[in-house]
């Protein structure tokens, strides 16, 4: 066998230095940690790489095994539509470590449905929830719920392409099963969860196609103040016992988010039927 003449470390493309990797804003803060644009530089000449690294701060939700988990996730997802893994950052002493990604420039769908509303089509964002569907889909073959798709979520890469990031929550389905049930429901979602995640932290592909939904809302809505959550925030009093208990209730009743304002009745997600469909999404060509 041919012996490594230097230490696989040296090679290991995925393996980052902490004291190489230099902090320059954050991309984005949630209730577990952050995630923060640092340039990877070990020639210390400002040439390196510009990399988005995803801090966890342990605390008694999110727990290092999570977060151990999540890296593992990602490091073995490779689809276009689905942000790239590049590798780990140890800290000192390996007490904790850090999830090291591409950087998008563009930053999430939010912030860019905000900007460039003006330029955004529903032409354009009928590719987009097409490019998320695909993500979903082949999470899918893969047993993987993702469990907090959301706009907040999706990066945009390009002004024609979008991709999954964020796999904090994501789970796979045991193969006996086809849910996966949450034992300790941490900060929910629950303006993006489908009603069997809210009553019974219940979740699956159709809880995910839910959710979906919900970014299909988001897009038609430009991301902006009429959109989930806002808009149904402020149809609860905070007065009453937990809001999930008066968004299941409205859910059950039938309520769903209003058709947004100029959008096709056709596009309006008519998810009147229970079985609501997987992630294969057609679009005739003429429409794209
Ligand atoms: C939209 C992205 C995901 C969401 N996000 C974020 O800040 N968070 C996702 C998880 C939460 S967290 O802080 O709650 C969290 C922290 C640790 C453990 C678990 C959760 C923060 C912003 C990201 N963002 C703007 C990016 N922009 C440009 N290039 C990028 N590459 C990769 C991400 C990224």
């Amino acid at each position: 066998p041919v012996w490594r003449a230097i230490s696989p470390a040296q090679h290991d493309q995925t393996l980052f230095e902490e004291r190489h990797l230099r902090y320059i804003h954050p991309l984005g803060k949630g209730n577990f940690g952050s995630v923060e644009l640092c340039r990877y530089d070990p020639l210390g000449d400002n040439t390196g790489e510009l990399v988005a690294v995803k801090k966890l701060q342990p605390n008694k939700q999110s727990t290092l095994e999570d977060f151990k988990k999540e890296v593992k996730t990602l490091s073995i997802l490779h689809c276009d539509y689905i942000v790239k893994y590049r590798g780990v950052c140890y800290s000192t002493g390996r007490l904790s470590m850090s999830l090291v990604m591409e950087y998008l420039p563009n930053g999430s769908l939010i912030g860019y449905m905000e900007n460039n509303r003006h330029n955004v089509t529903p032409r354009r964002m009928l590719l987009f929830a097409s490019q998320i569907c695909k993500g979903m889909e082949y999470l899918q073959t893969l047993r993987y719920v993702h469990r907090d798709l959301a706009a907040r979520n999706i990066l945009v890469a390009s002004e024609s392409l979008v991709k999954i990031a964020d796999f904090g929550l994501t789970k796979v389905i045991p193969c006996d099963k086809e849910y996966y049930r949450v034992t300790q429901p941490g900060e929910s979602p629950i303006f993006w969860y489908a009603p069997e995640s809210i009553n019974e932290s219940r979740f699956s592909h159709k809880s995910d196609v839910w959710s979906f939904g919900v970014v299909l809302h988001e897009l038609f809505c430009y991301c902006d103040t009429n959109s989930n959550p806002k808009r149904v925030r402020r149809m609860f009093s905070f007065k009453h016992p937990s809001i999930s208990m008066q968004l299941a209730n409205i859910l059950k009743n039938n309520w769903r988010l209003p058709a947004p304002p100029n959008c096709q009745p056709k596009t309006h997600l008519d998810n009147k039927i229970n079985d609501l469909p997987l992630f294969y999404i057609h679009i005739p060509k003429n429409v794209l």
